[in-house]
């Protein structure tokens, strides 16, 4: 079974350590420094006092690698569509791509059903490329749980959780979402298979949709954000705001949006991968965790005001940091008419 992790950064190097030290035939596609220093020196997972160095294969050239079974996408959602073409040579007829990254997926309306089925969403997918030239018919839903960190080129650090659920955009309980699960499971990780993985996608984007934004502006971390009487109520009200649009695509939330503001809280003084990347100049990823909930809003016609406030400022600051150059409510006509 051929794996090829794209974008073998914080998420995808653990996933690639933990897969590798399994015996999976698994290779990494990254680039820069951290490439060069996986190819000299191995990948290096650190979690806790534990330390495991594997050699897989990496590259920037993925014609190399051939077709794979599985190829588990962990680039920051925002980079897959500039990744397309060098994609092809991995891609075979039976090719399942794993998209393991926060936000609304580009398959998200695949044997979803209703009106809105075989949709693309502009603003995480651009013309509808990465539905057609990946192919949605290829793609198995993946939630990310766990918090990971580049520490240094090569070299990953673990901070919490293993719990990557996956799940079959038709809820199916197929044979190829069965066999990446029990991989998974043999590298140590957790990956229940979900009927209904879209309401588990709402479940995380729940958080990232207010509490990221948030952070970028304030500088808070979770704790302080959950904690502070008027940051809490800004993100209730954007989580109450999505939670509207996500039932109206038949979405089913298993808790309640104080549960879900009280998790956060405990998870204590974490800055969230918004934050650190404003912080370190990195390309911030406000379509696939804000932008889309709005534009999804847009169709369902609810209005989403308050999300609306903070996409437009969280927006202008990446601007200004040069860290943004997407489509986005401050630009967005439908946005300015209805907010
Ligand atoms: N890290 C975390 O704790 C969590 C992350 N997530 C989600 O997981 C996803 C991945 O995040 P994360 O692992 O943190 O991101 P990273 O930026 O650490 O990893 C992505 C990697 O892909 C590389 N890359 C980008 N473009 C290319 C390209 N064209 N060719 C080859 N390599 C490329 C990046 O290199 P470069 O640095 O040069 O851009 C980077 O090393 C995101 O959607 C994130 O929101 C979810 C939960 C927690
Ligand atoms: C902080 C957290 C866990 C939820 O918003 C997250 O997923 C992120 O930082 O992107």
């Amino acid at each position: 079974m051929k794996i090829c992790i794209y974008g073998a950064g914080a998420i995808g190097g653990y996933l690639g350590v933990q897969l590798a030290r399994a015996g999976a035939d698994v290779s990494l596609v990254a680039r820069g420094a951290h490439l060069a220093a996986m190819r000299e020196r191995g990948l290096t997972l650190l979690a806790g006092e534990e330390k495991h160095t594997v050699h897989p294969r990496c590259t920037d050239n993925p014609a190399e690698l051939g077709v794979q079974d599985y190829i588990i996408i962990t680039l920051k959602a925002h980079s897959i569509t500039g990744v397309i073409e060098k994609m092809q040579p991995l891609l075979g007829p039976h090719t399942r791509i794993v998209t393991a990254v926060n936000g609304i997926p580009y398959w998200y309306f695949y044997k979803h059903g209703g009106d809105y089925e075989n949709s693309t969403l502009e603003s995480i997918d651009p013309g509808g490329r990465q539905w057609r030239e990946i192919g949605a018919e290829r793609a198995i839903g993946c939630i990310v749980y766990p918090a990971t960190e580049i520490e240094a080129p090569g070299v990953i650090r673990h901070v919490y959780g293993n719990n990557f659920p996956l799940g079959e955009p038709s809820g199916e309980i197929t044979g190829d979402v069965q066999r990446l699960a029990d991989l998974f499971v043999a590298a140590s990780l957790k990956a229940p298979v979900l009927d209904r993985i879209r309401d588990e996608i709402w479940l995380k984007l729940w958080g990232n949709v207010c509490f990221n934004p948030i952070s970028a502006l304030t500088h808070a971390t979770l704790d302080v954000i959950c904690t502070d009487p008027a940051t809490r109520a800004l993100s209730r009200a954007i989580m109450v705001e999505t939670q509207g649009i996500a039932e109206t695509f038949g979405v089913k939330f298993r808790v309640d949006v104080e549960r879900r503001i009280e998790g956060a809280r405990k998870v204590g003084a974490h800055k969230t991968s918004m934050l650190q990347d404003l912080e370190r100049g990195r390309p911030m990823e406000i379509d696939p965790l804000v932008t889309v909930v709005q534009e999804m809003g847009r169709l369902t016609g609810i209005a989403t005001p308050a999300l609306d406030s903070v996409l437009a400022m969280v927006t202008q600051r990446a601007r200004i940091a040069g860290l943004y150059d997407g489509v986005s409510a401050s630009t967005d006509p439908r946005a300015l008419a209805v907010a």
